[in-house]
């Protein structure tokens, strides 16, 4: 069993889904934490869930990065714990400067709140090992600033070092203009850094982890932070 810390900042909403999926569907120790904890040493893995943070006041992410927490992230992300930013956390984890680039408003200037597919990029990852590559996945979103913009030198290095783990597609994995729902550079909807360990996706993996909710394709990447947190390696399931 790993234990599985869930960082909550005045203003996240997500925190919840996550902890019933690890507490409940995945029977992992899995705990809530106030943005105000300083010593995060004790899990396994943080991961920091969507929501609306400080109400999203400057940009979002941009005053939670702030928060005492963010410290005890750093050092639990440096010393090669698992860290994962959902939606508003991988706003936080950019802006943290945690993971490269930034998440911008939409193109469209609108929310938006609906299904979406997703590729595979990765699989020899602590995030992703339970999928097939190029497999895709069937994931909602909900965001307002979700479009991933980096330089182009940063963009080329995040292509260079193989950090994107994650693309918008269609439903047949291709890279069509309709299938990016919010203008990100590349497809872009999930990187890591370059030691691997801590990843960020605009797409709600805890929304799509039982059938009755209308899918199941999120659960591989809490499931795949388990097998490597409690077997120690990454694992390819085929
Ligand atoms: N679901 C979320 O985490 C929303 C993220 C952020 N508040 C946005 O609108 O972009």
């Amino acid at each position: 069993m790993a234990k599985f810390g869930i960082l909550v900042f005045p203003g996240t909403n997500c925190e919840i889904d996550v902890l019933r999926v690890l507490r409940y569907l995945l029977h992992q120790d899995a705990e809530l934490v106030w943005h105000t904890e300083q010593d995060l040493e004790r899990y396994d893995a943080v991961i920091l869930p969507g929501g609306f943070s400080y109400g999203d006041y400057l940009r979002a992410g941009a005053i939670a990065r702030w928060a005492p927490v963010i410290e005890a992230v750093y050092d639990i992300a440096e010393k090669g714990r698992l860290v994962l930013g959902i939606c508003n956390g991988f706003q936080i984890l950019t802006e943290a400067g945690l993971l490269p680039g930034a998440l911008q408003r939409n193109r469209h200037l609108r929310y938006v709140c609906g299904w979406t597919h997703v590729r595979v990029e990765r699989i020899d990852t602590p995030f992703t090992s339970a999928y097939r590559e190029g497999q895709v996945l069937r994931i909602p979103i909900s965001h307002g600033e979700g479009n991933f913009y980096a330089d182009p030198d940063t963009l080329a290095e995040i292509e260079k070092w193989g950090q994107v783990v994650l693309r918008y597609a269609n439903p047949d994995g291709q890279l069509t203009e309709t299938a990016n729902p919010n203008g990100s550079l590349h497809h872009i909807a999930g990187i890591m850094n370059k030691a691997g360990n801590v990843m960020g996706l605009m797409p709600h993996p805890e929304r799509a982890c039982e059938a009755i909710l209308g899918s199941e394709d999120g659960c591989g990447i809490f499931a795949s932070m388990i097998h490597y947190l409690t077997r120690g390696r990454v694992f390819h399931v085929d």
